[in-house]
């Protein structure tokens, strides 16, 4: 873990979350917790606002009301404990295409620590990319691409990974290794929230559901579990 947290029974707090997109309620008074060593997943269908409320405890949507805390305290207040403890991945792999996957790994460790290449090398091969490391990504297919961003988990010592559909276009072995991955860093102390369409193999799973976004019957509560 990159820092020891102050109080911290439990990580994030939502409280009370309201978004509305073009006029529709997503969700409203949701309210739930993130605590150490839990994996939440956040359900709900297609349009329903996984997305948005995962951006939204990033920190990097700011078109909602309610309140979301950082170990205890209003987030505002602490903006350089959150962005250095939590790692967002979107659904899209954020690679850049033209680099190969070892440039994209040095460039996603770099910042928060120095990895020989070495290292980064056997993280490439770990996740099934060994033959690839050195070819530019616009080359690989899709499911290989999501592996070069999944081999930054590997590196990430965040308290708090929000993950957005990080199981998209992997493979039966490869979805595996990611839950394998994620029962390790739950069991460290870690906290995941996670979308997926995937049900994922995973002991204990908590789980936010959301209801389908235009279907006003449905989306009035949300209900957060583990709060
Ligand atoms: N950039 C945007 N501008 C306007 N509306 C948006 C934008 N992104 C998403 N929305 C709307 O917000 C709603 C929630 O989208 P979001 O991506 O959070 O849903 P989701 O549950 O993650 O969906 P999916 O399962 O398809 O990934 C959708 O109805 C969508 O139309």
């Amino acid at each position: 873990m990159t820092e020891p947290l102050q109080h911290a029974d439990h990580l994030l707090r939502a409280e009370a979350l309201e978004c509305e997109r073009d006029g529709r309620t997503l969700f409203s008074d949701l309210s739930f917790s993130i605590v150490p060593g839990t994996l939440t997943r956040v359900e709900g269908p297609n349009g329903s606002g996984k997305t948005t409320l995962l951006r939204i405890l990033a920190g990097l949507n700011d078109n909602w009301s309610g309140q979301v805390y950082w170990c205890g305290e209003p987030r505002q207040r602490h903006w350089d404990q959150v962005r250095r403890n939590v790692l967002y991945l979107g659904h899209r792999p954020g690679i850049k295409m033209l680099l190969t996957p070892l440039e994209n790994l040095q460039a996603l460790v770099a910042g928060r620590q120095y990895v020989p290449d070495n290292i980064l090398t056997q993280a490439l091969e770990q996740v099934g990319l060994g033959p690839w490391t050195q070819v530019p990504c616009s080359q690989l297919s899709a499911g290989q691409k999501r592996r070069v961003a999944l081999a930054r988990l590997l590196f990430a010592d965040e308290p708090v990974w929000l993950l957005d559909e990080a199981f998209t276009a992997l493979d039966v072995d490869a979805v595996a290794a990611v839950e394998r991955l994620l029962e390790d860093r739950v069991r460290q102390g870690g906290a995941v929230v996670m979308t997926t369409h995937h049900e994922p193999a995973l002991k204990g799973m908590r789980r936010i559901r959301l209801g389908a976004a235009g279907e006003p019957e449905s989306v009035a509560h949300a209900v957060g579990e583990g709060g």
